[in-house]
């Protein structure tokens, strides 16, 4: 394992636990998400994890030797963990180029130029390479900090909110590379995200987070599919819930049919409105219960009255 979480628990006031019994293991090249609302201490979680704050219970092991505790140490944390959050920790008075080079002694000087070419090219910074770290915007900042942590060539790498800033052509090309480079290195990826379609998109296994006590864990096509309750369903896109005879029906915009199906229940609708996506229609009803539902299309579905789910 890269990463074994054994029943850690953290408290920043000795009074109300932030999160409580959290485990989980990471084995080498997985990617694994942790998703939740915000304030459930997700960012708390990574930092318990890289070592840089004193956990109240429990522990943290790397390639099976433990985290020292923050509290035993001069400088906390880990050499094998690197964390990228929202304190950039840049050293702003060099260039972006040598923020990236300077994480990268342990390599021979032609392979040190390689790397750090391949950084700027894959995170877009290379025409800002001469600039210093202190004169980028905040977006460059988090771009130039991920480059710097995959340069570590840590064993374990720990993002939180590592896509907050990226469009959607960065954040597919970087979500691509930080997958490609945990293969290729077996190294171990924890992100952290509110935004469940991400967690779908880059992770192998997603861990909800809720009160900083229940997990549950979904492979991301049981996320979207089969998720246990809507509360943790409704992280990873739009999800219809309907009471039947006392019972919840879930049920995905695209999981419907609008001819008559006996194995499926019919239910009666009246649209309101429909809303183009570009790829598809998002059309909007009212159940007879007053609930409402999102069904999927290729066109309006305005005359519809009942589908089948
Ligand atoms: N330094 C601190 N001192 C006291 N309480 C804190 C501190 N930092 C965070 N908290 C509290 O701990 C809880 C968890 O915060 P954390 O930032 O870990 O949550 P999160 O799930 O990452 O939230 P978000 O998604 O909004 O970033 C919150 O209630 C927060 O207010």
């Amino acid at each position: 394992m890269i990463l074994e979480v054994e029943n850690i628990a953290y408290s920043y006031t000795n009074k109300n636990f932030v999160f409580k019994s959290v485990s989980f293991n990471l084995s080498p090249g997985e990617v694994i998400s942790i998703v939740g609302p915000s304030g459930t201490g997700k960012s708390t979680l990574l930092k318990c994890i890289a070592g840089l704050i004193q956990l109240d219970e429990g522990k943290v092991l790397i390639e099976g030797s433990q985290v020292p505790e923050a509290k035993n140490m001069l400088i906390p944390g880990h050499p094998e963990v690197a964390l990228v959050n929202q304190l950039f920790e840049l050293d702003d008075y060099f260039t972006v180029r040598e923020n990236i080079s300077n994480q990268l002694h342990h390599l021979p000087l032609a392979e040190r130029f390689e790397f750090t070419d391949e950084l700027l090219d894959i995170f877009e910074l290379e025409d800002l390479a001469h600039k210093k770290s202190k004169d980028i915007s905040g977006g460059e900042q988090q771009r130039l900090s991920m480059a710097c942590a995959l340069a570590k060539e840590p064993r374990c790498l720990l993002l939180d909110e590592p896509f907050a800033h990226l469009d959607v052509h960065l954040n597919k090309k970087i979500g691509e590379y930080i997958r490609r480079l945990a293969n290729l290195r077996q190294m171990g990826v924890v992100l952290v995200t509110h935004d469940g379609t991400e967690a779908l998109a880059w992770s192998d296994r997603i861990l909800v987070m809720s009160n900083g006590e229940v997990f549950s864990e979904y492979t991301p096509f049981q996320a979207y599919h089969e998720p246990k309750t809507f509360f943790e369903g409704s992280f990873f896109g739009e999800l219809n819930k309907i009471n039947l005879d006392g019972k919840q029906l879930l049920f995905r915009p695209t999981e419907y049919s609008l001819t008559p199906d006996h194995n499926k229940i019919e239910i009666q609708l009246e649209w309101k409105y429909s809303s183009f996506r570009g790829p598809y229609y998002a059309n909007y009803f009212e159940s007879k219960g007053g609930e409402e539902v999102v069904l999927y299309a290729n066109k309006e579905l305005i005359p519809t009255n009942v589908v089948y789910v």
